[in-house]
């Protein structure tokens, strides 16, 4: 005799439409159930917890109220879509999330038709939104459109940006504001003040209660204009929100959590001819879990834990990750110089600059999901005799590029940038990949750029970046531990601009930009036992190159090959046209750049992506071989 279903109203819903014809109370007992499933999905498979707990109502009360898929849903970042998933047939497939060949852990347009629109980097549901809204206008189409963005997603000027538009159009469209009163980091700025302030505000409250006192009998239009009426009676009182003030309809704060209140506002809100319009709930990262409701973070990234007690599995304790040892470096410069300024985009505990900020904490600056203000605010900084370290994931940077080239490179100014999760991320896929930074930074003037090969090289060109200050500067440096080097107990600043040379051969040279050099010496080892005497060469900068180091290799080898994490346009690109300039083709250089392929590559693990992408220690020796006309097959390159 099997066990009675935990989930035996989850079990009957495979498609939003299966939930439709349930009552309140059966809503009710669907979420705790979806709740349920999502803890014990996440607590197998890792990844983002608390935000998607926070919502788990709000995704059930959503899914009722509208006609989903033909009601276009939107979920900013994506990382809080676990339950949507669940609800829109995907349960069955809900612990393959974020595993290789699974589902993505973000909205994803490929995998379902009641994602139309993938996610990933915040902020962007509402231009999403409004532009489906008006591609509905065009078409003459009725469906509702409706994009639930979170606080901290709300705090990027993009955000603004669609909602000053949206305003200006009066366009039909729903923006349900999903307020947990933090994202990763506590609230910053004067956004979460405010939206606390409204909330709390007594004379809103009892102005919103005079109006549910005075509508809940009233015919269901007048409903409207009253509520209607409410606001701009509040607006005045309370100067209006900044949400009306940008030509929404503001409905709220309710309670995100309460479907006796979420399901007939959101029925209103369809049923309303008028927009845009903003409802406002007030959720809590983590509900319904006890370790994530009492976690600092709420359990926003999670990887594989116990459900009964909350613990997550301890990683294997090897070498340093990558983000401590920058932190440690950094904190190592600014005890020398309290120059040394620190700047996040609200991504404080994965910089690592939370740990900076328990030693400096007026130093530290995190400016909410801003990462374009970040730069120039950094920018701003540097000009007034300051070293701004400007702490941004690869991927993230790329939102804030014309800063980097308007107010940092044009003006030369000494920015520091700490690019972190640089190359293949793994778990979080292409949207999070940090593939493009040394392409697109490569190719602007007056930029150092620099990649760690390991823990001891990061600890260096950390002192390095503090010591050049008369142009910007970059570090990149990979998601994930360190190879085990010995952490200098003094950092020393590294020669602008010089390589270092690891093994010296004369056939074939192996030129590796950041941590691939542990694959090139793997490579190298092969290729010593076919007989190919190989040089081991670490280019420590792509710019300016170690022109000199580049120039011998190309003549002292038959064979010269770059590696590098990340696409094409950048290091070997550069590499490439250096030595063109300098005629080095010219004498028959079998030359080859090893950058990703001109692809989006699905999660997985970094090593099975780079394995995928061919940038491990079998891929360089089966490009050597491929150089030298040999034919690599399986027997000839024994690596594993
Ligand atoms: C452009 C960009 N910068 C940084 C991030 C990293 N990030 C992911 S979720 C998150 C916090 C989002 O907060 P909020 O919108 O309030 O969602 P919550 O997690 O609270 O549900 C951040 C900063 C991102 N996804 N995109
Ligand atoms: C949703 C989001 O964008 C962040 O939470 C991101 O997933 C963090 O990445 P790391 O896990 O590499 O810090
Ligand atoms: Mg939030």
């Amino acid at each position: 005799m099997s066990e009675p279903s935990k989930t035996p109203l989850l079990d009957r819903v495979h498609i939003p439409a299966d939930l439709r014809n349930f009552s309140a109370e059966q809503l009710k007992q669907l979420a705790d159930e979806l709740r349920t499933e999502t803890i014990d999905a996440v607590a197998k498979t890792g990844g983002h917890l608390g935000a998607g707990l926070g919502v788990v109502e709000l995704t059930v009360a959503i899914h009722a109220v509208f006609d989903t898929p033909a009601d276009r849903l939107i979920w900013d970042v994506g990382h809080q879509a676990y339950p949507h998933k669940i609800l829109t047939g995907r349960r069955d497939r809900i612990r393959t999330l974020r595993q290789a060949g699974g589902l993505s852990g973000f909205t994803k347009r490929a995998e379902s038709e009641y994602d139309p629109f993938g996610a990933a980097h915040s902020s962007t549901s509402i231009s999403a939104g409004l532009g489906m809204a008006v591609a509905r206008d065009l078409k003459g189409d009725k469906n509702n459109v409706i994009c639930v963005i979170g606080d901290g997603a709300m705090s990027a000027g993009m955000a603004y940006e669609a909602m000053n538009n949206a305003g200006a159009r009066n366009e039909r469209l729903i923006v349900i504001l999903n307020d947990n009163d933090m994202s990763i980091a506590p609230p910053v700025g004067a956004m979460s003040a405010y939206l606390a302030r409204l909330g709390s505000g007594a004379t809103y409250l009892k102005l919103r209660d005079v109006g549910k006192q005075l509508t809940k009998h009233l015919p269901k239009s007048w409903d409207r204009a009253i509520t209607r009426a409410v606001e701009h009676a509040r607006g005045y009182v309370m100067g209006g929100t900044l949400f009306e003030e940008m030509g929404f309809y503001y409905c709220g704060p309710i309670d995100g959590h309460n479907l006796d209140h979420l399901l007939p506002i959101l029925r209103n809100v369809r049923d309303a001819e008028i927009g845009p319009i903003l409802v406002h709930v007030v959720t809590q990262k983590g509900k319904g879990y006890g370790p994530a409701e009492t976690s600092a973070d709420k359990y926003h990234g999670v990887v594989k834990f116990d459900v009964a007690t909350g613990a997550q599995a301890k990683s294997k304790g090897g070498a340093p990750q990558y983000t401590r040892v920058f932190a440690d470096a950094l904190i190592k410069e600014a005890r020398k110089d309290d120059k040394i300024v620190a700047i996040t985009a609200a991504m404080p505990s994965g910089t690592g600059l939370d740990l900076f900020q328990q030693e400096f904490p007026a130093r530290t600056f995190d400016v909410g999901i801003a990462e374009q203000h970040a730069v120039t605010f950094a920018a701003g900084l540097a000009t007034e005799g300051f070293k701004p370290f400007c702490a941004i994931y690869s991927t993230f940077l790329q939102r804030a590029y014309d800063q980097v080239v308007h107010d940092v490179a044009i003006q030369k100014l000494p920015v520091r940038f700490a690019i972190d999760r640089a190359g293949l991320v793994g778990a979080d896929g292409p949207t999070h990949a940090g593939a493009f930074d040394t392409a697109f930074l490569g190719c602007l003037p007056n930029f150092v750029l620099m990649a760690a090969a390991d823990e001891a090289e990061l600890t260096n060109m950390v002192a390095t970046c503090a010591a050049i200050d008369d142009r910007p500067s970059a570090v990149r440096y990979p998601r994930g531990e360190g190879t085990g080097a010995i952490i200098p107990a003094a950092a020393m600043p590294l020669e602008i601009g010089k390589g270092r040379v690891l093994r010296e051969g004369h056939k074939v040279a192996l030129l590796s930009y950041g941590t691939r050099l542990g694959e090139a010496l793997k490579a190298a080892d092969e290729l010593a036992a076919h007989g190919l005497s190989t040089t081991v060469a670490d280019a420590r900068f792509a710019k300016p190159l170690d022109l000199d180091l580049v120039l011998r290799l190309a003549r002292e080898h038959e064979v010269l090959v770059t590696v590098e994490e990340g696409s094409v346009g950048g290091f070997g690109s550069f590499v490439m046209q250096a030595l063109a300039e300098h005629g080095a083709f010219d004498a028959g250089l079998k030359f080859r750049a090893m950058v990703l392929p001109d692809v989006f590559i699905d999660q997985d693990t970094p090593a099975a992506m780079y394995a995928l992408a061919g940038l491990d220690a079998k891929g360089i020796v089966t490009k050597v071989f491929e150089a030298l006309g040999k034919d690599a097959t399986a027997e000839t390159v024994k690596l594993a």
